[in-house]
Formats: structure tokens, C-alpha cells, sequence
């Protein structure tokens, strides 16, 4: 069996679904870095997928991931209850209704101060703009002090993380040196919380991971604690590839924008899922075979890497009819079937490996891109195409905003 790690590199996003072509819709089968792997995908296959006798996630994941998206010890590497005890943490941060409310709040400052700002510059590249304002609502929810002038450099390290993983040239090492200098520096709050010589709001993402005992009674080290904080602040600001997209969205398609300024809520949900299902961001989930295992016609041998596909999953035309079409009324009046739209995973996020984030990537979607529908501003010519070879994508200029008004 050939090696595709060469091909999923160069080719992004448009591999495994390329693949699942050629293979008449079968689940495919190559190796990724040596490694005997099995690809699958739909609904029935999700369910498969996050089924903890199928599939274990310690040792999945690859160094160069660990080290610069998720980092060592994070909750994507555990199984059974160290990951169960670890996951109630994430689902009691992120999935309370106060806390989304509140969060919606800082967001809502934060644009309206980066705004009145854009106002008087000649022009804003969004993506930029977007992961700034992001890093500040996001570390002021998280009880995480920013320091004059840390917020630039913060927001910076965590692009870097997400845009480094899944390349090998300088991006990669772009992302290792975020992560080193921002291990450290979380690292050291957890201890000054610890030690009383710091504080954190009572609930605050500081304080409850700092607090946090792990399913052997015991308090985090402080850096798997640092990694933890890490997995709730990087991935906020990571919505920032999502917003630009949805920047993308209403210049592609204006019949949106009217829907969305006038404050419609039901239309910004919509959206806000559209969003996620159409445009690239995870391409797809990995796990190893728990046991020799068997899926639609093929044996999958204990140990080999099963692959959820995620990117093709969300442009099935046996579940999306015209998926390549952006239309926010296929999820109007209708929340999407949980193992159907899978761009943050599937299954059941406080059972299984599915991302807990959902709910703030959706609070940050629908909070702020009705205010970007409301913004009035030219986009000059740029370049506004999306490479699918590059993982992970955005519009290749950023999104150019002038006369911002
Ligand atoms: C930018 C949009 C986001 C995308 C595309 C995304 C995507 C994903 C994906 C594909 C997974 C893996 C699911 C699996 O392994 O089966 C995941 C897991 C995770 N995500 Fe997200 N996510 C996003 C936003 C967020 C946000 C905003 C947070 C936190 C505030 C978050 C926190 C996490 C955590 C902690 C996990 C690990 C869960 C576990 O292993 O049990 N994500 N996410």
C-alpha cells in the first residue's frame, strides 16, 4: 500500500474526498506515516467512530499536532475516565448559559472598540483585526490578565498554533515556538493562583482548571493545566477563520446581509451553521483501532488509524443536496441532526471526543457577524481565493476592509 502522507500534504483538503471517489464510496484505505489507515464517513460511520470500544485516542495523534495545536496531555489524548473526568470541565466552562451571556457581552465590547478604531485607518485586513478582538474578549472571560501591548503578541502565538500544525516548513516551527512561550507563561498564573499571589474570578477558565483534580484526586501539573487553558483561548480565537469566512459569505452573496444587520436571530443561527458546514476548516478527526474491528465491508486490524472524514462529510450530496451552494435556509427553523453536521465532530460532546466549543464558536458567529452585516466598508481588489491545498485555508488576502464606516 503506497504512503499518501506526501499527497494529503500537497493535496489538503480535497484528499480524502478524492479518494472516497475513486473508491466508489468505499472506506478508504492507505497508509498515513507508515501507518496502516482506514478512512470513513457519514452519519452511521460517526456513530462507529465514537464508540470508545472502537476507538482509543492515546498514542493517536502525531507529535507535530501534540506540539503545536493541542499540546501534551491535553483532553484529546485521553480515553475511558481520565477523559471523562477531564471533559466535565470543558462542558461545565463552555456550555453554561450565563457564561455563553456574558461571553457574548466581551465580545460585543470588544468589537465595538476595534471598530470605533478601524474608523480612522486607511484600511483592516479582518483576519487580523478578528483574532486581536478575539484574544482580548476571549482572555478577559478567562480571567487572563493581558499586559500593555501582550494582546498583539498573544493573539499572534495562538494564529501560529492553529496555522503551523499540519505544515513542515516554517509555519510548523512558527507554531512551536506560540506554544513554548505560551505554556510558560499560563503555566506560571496556574502557580500564582496556586500560591495566592495571583487571582481569578471564582469560575473564571483560570481558576476552575487551576482548581481542577484530575479522575486520581490530584491537582493538574502546572502545565497540563497551561495546555488546557491553552484548549479553550486557542480555539476561540481560531473562530477568527470562521468569521473572515463569514466576511467572505456576505461579499459573495449580499442577499444575506440585510437578514443578518437587522438583528433576525433565527437567520443568524442559520448562518452561523452554514458557515461551518460550507467553508474548510477541520478536514478530518483521527483515532486508533481499540480492537480488530470491521466497517462497511473492510476489516480494520487492532492499532491501524481510522480517519472520520469531516470535510466530505459536510458536502455530501446524499446529505447536503447542492452542497457546494451557500444557503443558511437549509438550517432555518431546523437544528442540524447531531451526527450529520460534523465540522467540530460528532457524537455526544460530554460522552465523546466532540469538540465542547460549539456553543461559544456559535455565540461568537451569531454575536458578531450580524455586527459585520451592520458595517459599512469597501473591499478593494484582492486576492479573496480559498487554496483547499493549504490546511488550515482563508481567503489568501485576509479579507481587505477600507473606509470603514
Ligand atoms: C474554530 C472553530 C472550531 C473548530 C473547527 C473545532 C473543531 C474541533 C474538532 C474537529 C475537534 C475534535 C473532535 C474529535 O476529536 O472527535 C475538537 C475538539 C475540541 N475542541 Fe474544538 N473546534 C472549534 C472551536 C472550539 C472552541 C471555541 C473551543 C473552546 C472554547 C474548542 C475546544 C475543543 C476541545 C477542548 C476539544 C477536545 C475535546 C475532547 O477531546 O474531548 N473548540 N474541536
Amino acid at each position: 500500500m503506497i504512503d499518501s502522507t506526501l499527497a494529503l500534504m500537497t493535496t489538503g483538503y480535497a484528499w480524502l474526498p478524492d479518494r472516497r471517489r475513486r473508491s466508489g464510496g468505499k472506506p478508504v484505505r492507505t497508509r498515513l506515516m507508515g501507518k496502516e489507515t482506514v478512512a470513513i464517513h457519514g452519519p452511521e460511520a460517526v456513530r462507529f467512530f465514537y464508540d470508545e470500544g472502537h476507538i482509543h485516542r492515546h498514542e493517536a495523534l502525531p507529535a507535530p499536532v501534540l506540539d503545536t495545536l493541542f499540546g501534551r496531555g491535553a483532553v484529546h489524548t485521553l480515553d475511558g475516565p481520565d477523559h471523562r473526568v477531564r471533559k466535565d470541565l470543558f462542558i461545565a466552562l463552555l456550555k453554561d448559559r450565563g457564561g455563553l451571556h456574558s461571553l457574548a457581552g466581551h465580545l460585543d465590547t470588544q468589537w465595538e472598540r476595534a471598530r470605533e478604531r478601524w474608523t480612522h485607518r486607511d484600511q483592516v485586513v479582518l483576519f487580523e483585526e478578528a483574532s486581536l478582538l478575539l484574544t482580548r474578549a476571549i482572555c478577559d472571560w478567562s480571567g487572563i490578565p493581558l499586559a500593555d501591548g501582550a494582546a498583539e503578541e498573544t493573539a499572534r502565538d495562538l494564529v501560529a498554533m492553529v496555522d503551523g500544525f499540519a505544515s513542515a516548513g516554517p509555519r510548523q516551527v512558527r507554531a512551536r515556538r506560540a506554544r513554548t512561550r505560551q505554556e510558560a507563561r499560563i503555566a506560571g498564573l496556574v502557580v500564582a493562583i496556586r500560591s495566592g499571589t495571583q487571582s481569578a474570578p471564582d469560575g473564571s477558565v483560570l481558576k476552575t482548571v487551576a482548581d481542577h483534580r484530575g479522575a486520581d484526586g490530584r491537582l493538574l501539573d502546572p502545565h497540563t493545566a497551561a495546555v488546557e487553558v491553552l484548549n479553550v483561548i486557542r480555539p476561540t480565537v481560531a473562530v477568527a477563520w470562521f468569521l473572515t469566512f463569514a466576511a467572505h459569505a456576505l461579499h459573495r452573496w449580499p442577499e444575506h446581509r440585510k437578514q443578518l444587520a437587522d438583528g433576525d436571530v433565527p437567520f443568524a443561527r442559520a448562518f452561523a451553521h452554514e458557515i461551518r458546514r460550507f467553508y474548510p476548516f477541520a478536514p478530518f478527526v483521527g483515532g486508533l483501532a481499540a480492537a480488530d474491528l470491521h466497517w462497511d465491508g473492510q476489516d480494520i486490524p487492532e492499532g491501524s488509524m481510522v480517519l472520520l472524514d469531516l470535510y466530505g462529510q459536510n458536502h455530501d450530496p446524499h446529505l447536503w443536496p447542492e452542497p457546494y451552494t451557500f444557503d443558511p435556509g437549509r438550517f432555518l427553523g431546523r437544528e442540524p441532526d447531531r451526527d450529520t453536521l460534523v465540522p467540530q465532530g460528532g457524537g455526544d460532546p460530554a460522552a465523546h471526543h466532540r469538540c465542547p466549543g460549539e456553543d461559544v464558536t456559535l455565540t461568537v458567529l451569531e454575536t458578531l457577524a450580524p455586527r459585520l452585516a451592520a458595517l459599512r466598508y469597501d473591499v478593494p481588489a484582492q486576492d479573496l481565493s480559498i487554496p483547499l491545498k493549504r490546511i488550515p485555508t482563508a481567503p489568501r488576502s485576509g479579507f481587505v476592509m477600507t473606509r470603514v464606516r
